[in-house]
């Protein structure tokens, strides 16, 4: 049976870089869910047609990692068609030999319920905001509030929240650097019998 590691949290934790780490540690399969949501809000129109109409090269876009693709993605995702469009390909992805990795803020609770290891990486918004500040080049002011706007809208929508599943592991990455999240999370890993 195929090993599934399932990761949710907040905007900019650190779950991506977590979750490419376990993949290529592992051998498995990573899967960014939230690009399926940006792609979609880039792509404007009716979000439930652009969900229909989804290709691998849609995901390819280089526009999708900007702030404002964030917002666009947080609003598309929060409509129900949408997010049951999506549903069969996750769990498709999540059952490929050897295992897969995917993050997200729903994948513990709704996509991945029997993954056999969730975490929950989360961070305080300051140092959420200053990191993604410096990996864009901005300022983390200005990020601070975005951040904390895209969180509140995906907490609060009724169509899979993003909070960790009963079961999950928390991570507060706040005072990690990233190789000691990472070996955190391999160990983790290697316990639940990855
Ligand atoms: N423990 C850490 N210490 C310092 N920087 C980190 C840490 N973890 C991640 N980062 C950096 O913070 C930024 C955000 O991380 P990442 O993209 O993994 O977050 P994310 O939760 O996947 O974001 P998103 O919700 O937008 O997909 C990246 O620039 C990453 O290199
Ligand atoms: N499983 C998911 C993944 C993402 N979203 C929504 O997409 C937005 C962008 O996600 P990033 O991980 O790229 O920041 C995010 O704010 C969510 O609104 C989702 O709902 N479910």
């Amino acid at each position: 049976m195929p090993f599934t590691i399932a990761i949710d949290g907040p905007a900019a934790s650190g779950k991506g870089t977590i979750a490419r780490s376990l993949a290529r540690h592992f051998g498995f399969h990573h899967l960014d869910t939230g690009l399926l949501y940006r792609a979609i809000g880039a792509m404007g129109g009716d979000p439930v047609a652009a969900a229909r109409s989804l290709t691998p090269a849609d995901l390819a876009r280089d526009d999708l990692r900007t702030a404002e693709a964030g917002q666009a993605a947080s609003r598309v995702a929060a409509i129900p068609e949408v997010r049951a469009l999506l549903v069969d390909f996750q769990r498709g992805f999540a059952r490929q030999d050897p295992g897969a990795v995917l993050d997200g803020r729903d994948i513990g609770t709704v996509i991945c319920p029997d993954a056999q290891l969730k975490l929950y990486v989360t961070a305080c918004d300051e140092v959420r905001a200053q990191r993604r500040a410096a990996e864009l080049g901005v300022d983390a002011g200005d990020l601070l509030a975005e951040l904390r706007e895209r969180d509140a809208r995906d907490a609060a929508r009724s169509a899979s929240p993003m909070r960790p599943a009963d079961d999950a592991l928390i991570f507060d990455t706040s005072d990690m650097t990233i190789d000691e999240a990472v070996a955190l999370a391999v160990a983790r890993a290697r316990e639940a019998g990855a």
